[in-house]
């Protein structure tokens, strides 16, 4: 493929770096004198190829992440701090104005969403407006919760009022793939439950997360939030080694997440909410809408390059439709248009992690030597920042690239004869994040979706798989997950459900009328007596 070089427009140009020299602890944007990383885009703003820097962060110790760690202790302050004691309204108040100050900032960072991660203009707006939605849902979610899921004993003598309490002190560790929407899919729903956190980006997609340093340091009492910069085992070693985190909060993969989880002493108390790594398989049967099946599987598969956790990472095409199928997906794989972010109807674009291209060429390099063959006129085409969509087929068990998650541009395919085949490969894969079927018989698909609801969390009847909309829940079984995102369950997996029990007496029920009257009280009142 060819270096396909454009100048870049001239406001989508970087035009000054963006230096972070502070870290944010104890409510106060510290000045950061030490180490610093230099933080480079793989896209090159000159016609001769090179990374362009874009900045620098921060490269913390030991000593900061510990300070981090206790600044976050202090403001839960064993319960009893401002923040994990503050009424509803107050914490409400405090995201509102987190956001209102956010929203300012959209430009600034769909720029830097683009050059960090190479995401497209417009996927780069849309994470930015779906992550204010987010928040806001989250504040309407968040006043009505557990509304209408209270059930006690009826004429047990006792009143019950619910609430929803915090857990304690949370580390948040966010993907590079959404840097902003999946790291506030952790960070919003655990501060607004009245948790404390330490929160350390990802290594791309780091920057953009500088203009909003100073909304998180004055909407948010000191300790709430604080944000650290480095290599996450050097920082997150330390913190989990003094036991005092209570949620270990990540979304990556699980090798790293279990490595940090190893170092905390009392592993049994920890919790965990985790989105991990998945292989979400696209089954296509014989009687499927060719056209919409092509489309959807397209899409699936190489949107963000396949950088995404929902990507289609394995199709399974029923053997009387594999060569047609085949042929029509390959064209319209080659038909997509690579390029920048900011052009015209760009579909492929630069990869963030310099060392991907090589790695997705060893799975192609494995597949093929054990006869596979790329089926597209242009897959393995590279530039110095992308390696071009390969279709590979016949894929088999022994080949890596139908066992490991590629989360890149390559797509592996297989044909079956039963649709046992594909069941069992499923029920046998380490992952079962979402599955994506395709057909039209209700009187196949019915029995089969039985099946499948039982092998992953999402099925997805004739589209391909997506996390959205964020009020859905997002999980997974087996190594894809442990806990459950979205608006609505983020709320209840960073929070546990607590209440106040009284005896009914007239002496108990004046003072309760009196406790549950004040609007601010964090109690849900009178809906809950029974
Ligand atoms: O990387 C995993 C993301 O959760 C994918 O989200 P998405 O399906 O909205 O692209």
């Amino acid at each position: 493929m060819k270096n396909t070089f454009k100048e870049v427009p001239n406001e989508y140009k970087i035009t000054s770096l963006v230096n972070q020299n502070t870290y944010l602890v104890e409510g106060e944007l510290k000045e950061w004198k030490g180490a610093t990383a230099e933080v480079y885009s793989t896209i090159s703003s000159t016609e001769n190829y090179q990374p362009t820097l874009l900045g620098t962060v921060p490269d913390l110790g030991e000593n900061e992440a510990l300070e981090a760690l206790s600044s976050a202790v202090k403001a839960f302050g064993k319960g009893q701090g401002l923040w994990p004691t503050m009424k509803v309204e107050g914490r409400i108040a405090a995201m509102e104005k987190f956001v209102v100050q956010m929203k300012t900032k959209r430009t600034e960072i769909v720029k830097l969403l683009m050059w960090e991660i190479g995401k497209a203009l417009a996927d780069s707006e849309k994470e930015f407006d779906r992550t204010i939605e987010y928040i806001y849902d989250t504040i309407e979610d968040y006043k009505q919760m557990d509304r209408d899921s209270a059930k006690f004993q009826k004429n047990s003598g006792v009143h019950a009022h619910i609430r929803r309490g915090p857990l304690g002190v949370i580390l948040c560790l966010g993907p590079y793939n959404y840097p902003l929407n999946e790291t506030f899919a952790l960070l919003i729903p655990a501060i607004i439950m009245g948790n404390t956190t330490v929160f350390k980006p990802a290594k791309h997609g780091v920057l953009l997360l500088t203009p909003l340093l100073e909304a998180f340091r004055n909407s948010f009492p000191a300790g709430v939030v604080n944000v650290i910069y480095g290599r996450g085992r050097t920082l997150a070693t330390p913190i989990m080694k003094t036991g005092k985190v209570d949620v270990l909060a990540l979304i990556g993969n699980s090798k790293s997440a279990n490595a940090i989880q190893e170092n905390h002493p009392q592993k049994n108390r920890l919790r965990l909410v985790l989105g991990l790594e998945a292989k979400n398989p696209a089954i296509v049967l014989e009687d499927a809408d060719l056209d919409l099946a092509i489309n959807e599987c397209v899409s699936g598969a190489t949107s963000f390059n396949g950088q995404r956790c929902t990507a289609l990472k394995i199709i399974y095409v029923h053997e009387n439709i594999i060569e047609e199928f085949n042929k029509r997906f390959s064209d319209k794989v080659d038909a997509l248009k690579f390029g920048n972010p900011w052009e015209q109807g760009v579909e492929l674009t630069p990869l963030p992690e310099p060392g991907k291209t090589a790695y997705i060429q060893e799975l192609i390099d494995d597949a093929t030597n054990k006869g596979a063959k790329i089926i597209n006129k242009k897959g393995g085409e590279t530039t110095e920042n992308y390696i071009f969509p390969s279709v590979l087929y016949p894929v088999s068990k022994d080949m890596r690239v139908y066992e490991e998650e590629q989360f890149g541009p390559v797509t592996p395919i297989l044909s079956f004869k039963n649709i046992e085949e594909p069941l069992d490969d499923m029920a046998e894969s380490n992952y079962g994040q979402q599955v994506s079927v395709f057909g039209s018989d209700v009187n196949t698909l019915s029995p089969l979706i039985d099946t499948l609801v039982n092998l992953v969390c999402r099925v997805n009847l004739n589209s391909s798989c997506q996390r959205g909309p964020d009020v859905y829940p997002f999980t997974g079984r087996k190594d894809s997950a442990v806990g459950t995102l979205s608006v609505h369950d983020a709320l209840r997996s960073f929070s546990i459900r607590t209440f106040l029990a009284s005896k009914d007496t007239d002496y108990n029920n004046a003072i309760l009328k009196e406790l549950l009257d004040k609007k601010t009280s964090n109690f849900i009142s009178t809906d809950y007596i029974l």
